[in-house]
């Protein structure tokens, strides 16, 4: 069994093919389908009776809330119609603006740190995981955290402790004793808060501490967005009938406009269904997009770096091959480095628009999708791409296994090749074929933002700065958890240009 998010599963694909079953210890039967058709049954057509397993709504629950990513059924149906509206085009396109306070900061400090000679090593990750914390902040709730510039930001550490908690040991602790009846709901509670440090104590139990002592910080703080984003509504007189983009236009403040309109069948979002909401992008929409851009920049950002990591995620022959093509960096920083001369805060349309630019954010996300496996349950017996499965069946929806299989994108699945993108394999399915924000209903309402969001922030750095390997042999080390993060920080060397 190797520890690495989807690998196992990865083996098992090239071994069994694309119908996978395994029985686990305790009689629990697990399956996995790649072919588009079992997706489109389970995911989009049938996808009320393949819900999200209960323990995983569980563990979801419990850092970020009860909001749209752990509802199901009519309520996740209303509150998911209720949202649509903050993540339209419309409002992205108004909001693109609204990246760059951050993105600017996170130049002029990697700027401060690096000089264009010898540069210096930096750990991408955390500068990441600030930048995108500061962006969501602002776009989702108007709420300056600031955090590339203070390094003690109470959101910040709070996130950062709960995120370094992820491992695969951890997640299986949490697991097991999330499903005791009663502790979700007594993790929540100030007697677990005001006792927390006895976890410490219990082998078992010890990731709870952290736990619970960040989610106390990061409720409280949320708790004052939500507030303050309702006092304000009442204060400007938010009227019915406000259009989503009159007036502020963070998620917030759009969600607080438009419950004043009812959504039909007499939904209207609750203040504590506000507050699941924040709770539920700070966990859905930071981490996630730090990841995906840390891997991004290993992947990408200069021609040397795109090598190793080339050798170092795929240490075979074919690959080297692969690595010798016309690679990304020059090219990237050849399309990028105009556009952001004329305009540094390039608009949503100029981000969608530049082609390699495109290329390469969905190669990586490909390659190194930062959900790299998610879960459902069979709420129905029922026959899936030919075969009968029982309800209670777990699925595995092995989100990186689809994006590398070998029958849809050729021998060199494996390879981080933006170019391939120009060329779309004939059998190429827009929505089964490449899967980070998977599809259907509980699809990725984050998707577009957090892609325009990675191209704004990579076009930054690829036109101010180089990225090399911070040291010879370096590996590329994915954590195995909920979002595939790098274990080491990901440390490179960054020089001014
Ligand atoms: C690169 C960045 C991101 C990736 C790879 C990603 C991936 C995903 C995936 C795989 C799911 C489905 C989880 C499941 O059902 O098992 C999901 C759901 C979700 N994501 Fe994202 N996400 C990203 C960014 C964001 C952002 C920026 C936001 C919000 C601002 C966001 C908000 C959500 C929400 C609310 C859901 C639940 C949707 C529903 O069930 O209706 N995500 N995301």
């Amino acid at each position: 069994m190797v520890s690495e998010s989807g690998i196992t599963q990865r083996e098992w694909a090239k071994q069994y093919g694309p119908v996978v079953r395994v029985v686990g210890p305790v009689g629990i039967e697990r399956v996995m389908f790649l072919r588009p058709e079992a997706l489109q049954k389970v995911m989009v057509k049938d996808w009320l009776d393949y819900p999200r397993p209960d323990f995983m709504r569980k563990v979801l629950g419990s850092v970020t809330g009860y909001g749209l990513l752990t509802v199901t059924g009519d309520e996740h149906r209303q509150m998911r119609k209720a949202m649509n509206p903050a993540f339209s085009i419309p409002n992205l396109t108004a909001q693109t603006d609204m990246y760059y306070d951050a993105i600017q900061g996170l130049v002029e400090i990697f700027a401060s740190h690096t000089d264009q000679k010898e540069g210096k090593i930096i750990p991408v990750y955390e500068w990441m995981s600030k930048v995108t914390l500061d962006i969501i902040c602002e776009t989702a709730f108007g709420y300056r955290t600031d955090s590339l510039h203070n390094p003690h930001n109470e959101l910040a550490e709070a996130y950062e402790h709960l995120v370094n908690l992820q491992s695969g040991t951890n997640l299986v602790k949490f697991i097991s004793t999330i499903i005791i009846p009663g502790m979700p709901r007594f993790i929540q509670s100030e007697l677990a808060y005001r006792y927390r440090t006895i976890f410490s104590y219990l082998p078992l139990l010890a990731p709870l501490a952290t736990l619970v002592d960040s989610m106390h910080t990061i409720k409280r703080v949320s708790a004052k967005m939500v507030q303050d984003k309702i006092k304000e509504s009442i204060e400007s007189g938010v009227v019915d009938g406000d259009s989503e983009l009159s007036g502020k236009k963070d998620i917030m403040s759009i969600l607080v406009r438009a419950r004043t309109r009812e959504v039909g069948d007499g939904y209207k979002m609750s203040d504590e269904a506000m507050m699941a909401q924040v709770l539920t992008f700070l966990g859905a929409g930071h981490e996630t997009t730090a990841s995906g851009l840390a891997w991004v920049c290993k992947a990408s950002l200069s021609s040397l770096s795109t090598v190793i990591c080339l050798l170092t995620f795929y240490p075979s022959a074919d690959v080297m091959v692969v690595s010798e093509r016309p690679v990304s960096q020059a090219r990237l920083r050849a399309e990028v480095t105009p556009v952001h001369t004329q305009n540094p805060r390039m608009d949503y349309k100029t981000l969608r628009d530049l082609q390699w630019l495109d290329c390469v954010v969905m190669e990586s996300l490909r390659v190194m999708p930062p959900v790299p496996l998610t879960l459902r349950e069979s709420g129905k017996s029922d026959y899936i791409d030919g075969y009968y499965v029982p309800k209670g069946t777990l699925f595995w929806i092995p989100i990186r296994v689809i994006n590398t299989w070998t029958e849809l994108w050729g021998e060199d699945a494996e390879a981080f090749r933006p170019d391939r993108w120009l060329n779309l394999p004939k059998n190429y399915n827009s929505t089964f074929s490449t899967f980070p924000f998977i599809a259907g209903p509980h699809a990725c309402i984050g998707k577009t933002m957090a892609i325009i969001e990675m191209k704004a922030v990579l076009a930054a750095l690829i036109a101010n700065f180089i990225f090399e390997p911070a040291y010879d042999g370096q590996e590329a080390q994915p954590t195995t958890a909920i979002t595939m993060k790098p274990a080491d920080g990901m440390p490179l060397k960054v020089k001014r240009i």
